[in-house]
């Protein structure tokens, strides 16, 4: 791409986990091993980080302004969607998106075993390779409500390539 310029972005969220019974998806991924997160959507809350980063990076509006929190039809939604419609709105300016690297927060379950799958469910909705999607877990040390197993947050960031 000639006269482009390369954007970086940022994201952040966090979700509390539910009280009743409810999947968990992080990344994209079912992850059986822990409760899941309460929210309007799937409440992943590692793509909802990356969407914002993406979009964020391409100077659009968030998350909720395409997705807004009351809306019926994004009740249960697959976050990995929200994903893919930031990567079309990068896409449909001409940019594309370049890399993504995010961080979780959480002190369980075990993340790093679930990264190579996360990986492949964020790289074929980013369009990128799986080398381009960095994905990182840390504890809170049992710091704040993080530390208390109250929630979980993601923070990512994404660099796109966008025309001038
Ligand atoms: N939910 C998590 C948290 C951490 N990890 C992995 O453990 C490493 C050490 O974490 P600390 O918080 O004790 O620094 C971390 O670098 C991750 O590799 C994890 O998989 N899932
Ligand atoms: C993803 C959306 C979509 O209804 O809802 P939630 O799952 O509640 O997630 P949140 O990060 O709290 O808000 C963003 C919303 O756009």
């Amino acid at each position: 791409m000639s006269d482009c310029v390369t954007l970086c972005g940022f994201g952040y969220d966090i979700h509390r986990f539910s009280v009743e019974p409810r999947p968990l998806y992080l990344g994209g991924v079912r992850i059986s091993e822990t409760n899941g997160l309460d929210g309007h959507s799937d409440a992943d809350v590692l793509c909802h980080a990356i969407a914002d980063a993406v979009l964020g990076a391409a100077g659009l509006p968030d998350i909720g302004y395409w997705f807004p929190p009351g809306d019926a039809g994004c009740a249960g939604i697959s976050s990995l969607l929200i994903v893919a419609r930031a990567v079309e709105l990068v896409e449909e300016q001409g940019g594309r998106v370049i890399n993504v690297d995010a961080s979780l927060i959480a002190e369980a379950p075990k993340i790093m075993p679930h990264v190579p799958a996360m990986k492949d469910a964020l790289s074929a909705v980013l369009h990128v390779s799986g080398r381009r999607v960095g994905i990182k877990a840390t504890t809170n040390e049992k710091l704040g409500a993080l530390g208390r197993r109250e929630g979980i947050a993601a923070m990512a960031v994404a660099s796109v390539l966008m025309p001038e």
